[in-house]
C-alpha cells in the first residue's frame, strides 16, 4: 500500500515531568498543550503514564474507566479547545471486567475519541543489579494493532513503549494500512534507554521508511522509576529531526509530504520484498482504531 502524508504536519512531543499528583499532572499537560498549539503544532503527543507514576503499585491506584473517567474527558476537552490532534500518552485503565491495562487514547480536533490502544506487549524484564519491572503482575496486554486516520494528513499507527521492540506491529501498520508515522508514548529507563531508545526509533523508521515519534516522561531521579527522557522524532531515512534532553520540555518537528516516496524511490525495499521466501505478516493481521 502506498504511504501518504498529504500536507506538512507540525508535531510536538511533550516531555512531561509526571508526578504522583494527578491534578498537578493534568494542569501541567494543559499548560504545555496550549503552548504547543499556540506554536503551531497540529498534532501533540504526551508520554506514557503522564497522569501517574510509572509503577506497578501505582497502576491500580490511578486506574480510570474509559470513556467515563476524568482523564478521558480532560483530554477530549483539551483537544477541542486547541483544535489539535491529541495523542494522549497512556494512562492506567480499569476495564469493564475489572482488568487493568496500560492504555493510550487519541482525540480529533473536534474532541472525538478516535483511537484506543492497550499496550500489547507488557514490560516484563529483569536485568540483575539494574532493573526489574513486571507489568504483568497487575496489567493485562491488549490484543490489537492500532491504526487511525488523521485527516487531511493520512494514517498513523499507535503503540506503547515496549511495543516498539516488536517490529511486526509497525510493519503491519505500514504495509497493510499505509501509515506515514508510528507514534510511541514510552518510558524507557536509565538502563535500557541508553542501550536501545534511539536505536529502536531509527530501526522502526528504516524498516518501514516512515516517520517515528517517541515521547517520554522527563527524568526524575527522586522517583522509583528513572524514565530516560530524550523524546525523539525520526524521519523515513532514520535521520533525527528533533531530540529532547532529560528534563521537562517540548520539542517540535515538521513532517514533510513526499519524503516517504522520495526515500522509497531511492532505496526501494518496499517493492523488493521476497514473499516467496518468507510470509507477509501484514496480509493476514487485522488492525483497528478502537
Ligand atoms: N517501559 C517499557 O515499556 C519499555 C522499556 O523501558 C524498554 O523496552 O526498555
Amino acid at each position: 500500500m502506498s504511504q501518504a502524508l498529504s500536507q506538512r504536519l507540525k508535531i510536538a512531543l511533550i516531555q512531561l515531568a509526571a508526578t504522583a499528583d494527578k491534578a498537578r499532572n493534568l494542569s501541567r499537560v494543559k499548560e504545555h498543550v496550549l503552548k504547543a498549539a499556540s506554536n503551531g503544532a497540529q498534532l501533540v503527543v504526551l508520554p506514557e503514564c503522564f497522569n501517574s507514576p510509572y509503577s506497578v503499585a501505582a497502576f491500580p491506584q490511578y486506574a480510570e474507566s474509559i470513556p467515563s473517567g476524568e482523564t478521558t474527558k480532560f483530554l477530549s476537552t483539551l483537544a477541542r479547545e486547541t483544535s489539535i490532534y491529541l495523542i494522549g500518552g497512556s494512562i492506567p485503565e480499569r476495564g469493564d471486567d475489572g482488568k487493568l491495562f496500560n492504555t493510550s487514547l487519541s482525540f480529533a480536533p473536534s474532541g472525538d475519541l478516535i483511537a484506543k490502544h492497550r499496550k500489547v506487549h507488557l514490560f516484563d524484564i529483569d536485568i540483575p543489579g539494574k532493573i526489574r519491572f513486571k507489568e504483568s503482575e497487575v496489567l493485562t496486554g491488549g490484543n490489537k494493532i492500532t491504526v487511525f486516520d488523521i485527516p487531511p494528513f493520512g494514517k498513523v499507527g499507535l503503540a506503547i513503549c515496549y511495543d516498539i521492540r516488536f517490529p511486526e506491529l509497525a510493519s503491519v501498520a505500514a504495509r497493510k494500512e499505509g501509515v506515514f508515522a508510528m507514534i510511541y508514548p514510552g518510558a524507557f529507563n536509565t538502563t535500557t534507554g541508553p542501550l536501545h531508545w534511539e536505536l529502536l526509533a531509527r530501526a522502526r523508521a528504516v524498516d518501514n521508511q516512515i516517520y517515528v515519534l517517541l515521547c517520554s516522561p522527563a527524568r526524575d531521579m527522586t522517583s522509583d522509576y528513572h524514565a530516560y527522557g530524550y523524546s525523539i522524532a525520526v524521519d523515513p531515512n532514520a535521520n533525527i529531526l528533533t531530540k529532547a534532553g532529560e528534563g521537562e520540555e517540548i520539542v517540535y518537528a515538521e513532517l514533510e509530504p513526499g519524503f516517504i516516496e522520495q526515500t522509497r524511490a531511492g532505496i526501494p525495499i518496499t517493492t523488493q520484498r521476497r514473499y516467496d521466501v518468507y510470509p507477509d505478516i501484514s496480509a493476514s493481521t487485522k488492525t483497528s482504531a478502537v
